[in-house]
């Protein structure tokens, strides 16, 4: 088959050669180094005030996923536009509807016990590369719209308890959740509920309240706020990882061309039966 989109010198679909074990590019630090995060059995929450660059920051990370062989989407996105061109990779895509939403979280946490199960039947306490069973990658862009916005109060919190579970249990079955909301406040994001989240990315913020519901408390106090991060410079924010401490970052961005020739080959992959052990040539 031919690849109308020209990413392979030699005309035929290939694998990128990328994996939801691998680290997943987010972009350079203040010094201009690169920045990856593993996402595998971590979770991600994403915040900062309207126009931050969350959206950006959550497509940068599927465009990774996606071109991932060994990993599934489910994708919740009740603006529609933030996500939508990735949808046809998705197994699952929410527009704005919590019932639906709802629905999904349960088959998840049915899943998500049954590889526990498997994880107990194989003497086993989390899952590898290799395994069987894929991972997925959960990922909610607008968390408060289901949490905190739609629906009646017991929709909204069903809501908030299933996916408080799959965050605090998904991890070694390899359910990996990214959320991110422009409503960084205590009832959107419970202390509770932000601990449980190993990553934080905080985009600009209006008030150092806000930057520490993201990172965790104390961290303004420090110095470490995005209350300073320049509004025009887009995009910049502190991300907490695998370091410990906040770095300043500025994500890679892939503007909406980019994202659907990604989406667009990643769809064509998905949709064929090309294996694994073809892959991209690595460039020299
Ligand atoms: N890393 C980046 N580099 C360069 N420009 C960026 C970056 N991130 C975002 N932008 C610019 O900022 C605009 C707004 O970004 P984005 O839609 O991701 O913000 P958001 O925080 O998701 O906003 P909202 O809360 O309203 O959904 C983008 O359309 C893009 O022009």
């Amino acid at each position: 088959m031919t690849s109308p989109l020209r990413l392979v010198p030699d005309g035929e679909l290939a694998w990128p050669g990328l994996s939801v074990f691998d680290p997943v590019y987010i972009g350079v630090d203040e010094f201009g180094l690169p920045t990856s995060v593993s996402l595998i059995e971590r979770n991600m929450l994403i915040g900062g005030e309207p126009g931050a660059g969350k959206s950006s920051l959550v497509n940068t990370i599927v465009a990774h996923l996606v071109l991932s062989h060994d990993c599934d989407l489910v994708l919740m996105d009740p603006k529609q536009v933030e996500m939508w061109q990735w949808q046809k990779s998705a197994k699952v895509f929410v527009g704005p509807d919590i019932v639906k939403a709802i629905s999904v979280l349960r088959r998840l946490q049915i899943l998500m016990d049954k590889l526990y199960e498997q994880l107990r039947r194989w003497d086993r306490r989390k899952i590898e590369r290799g395994d069987a069973f894929r991972p997925i990658a959960l990922v909610i862009d607008e968390l408060a719209y289901f949490s905190a916005t739609v629906g009646d109060k017991k929709l909204r919190e069903l809501f908030s308890e299933l996916l408080r579970d799959l965050v605090a249990r998904g991890r070694a079955v390899g359910i990996i959740v990214i959320a991110a909301t422009q409503r960084p406040s205590s009832d959107i994001i419970p202390t509770s509920l932000r601990d449980l989240f190993a990553w934080r990315f905080a985009g600009r913020c209006t008030t150092d309240a806000s930057s520490d519901i993201v990172l965790g408390r104390g961290w303004a106090d420090k110095g470490y706020t995005t209350t300073s991060v320049d509004p025009n410079n887009r995009g910049l924010g502190l991300l907490l990882a695998e370091d410990g401490v906040p770095a300043l970052v500025k994500p890679a961005y892939l503007d909406d061309f980019e994202c659907a020739r990604i989406a667009a080959y990643a769809a064509m992959l998905r949709a064929s039966d090309i294996p694994v052990s073809v892959r991209m040539p690595v460039a020299a």
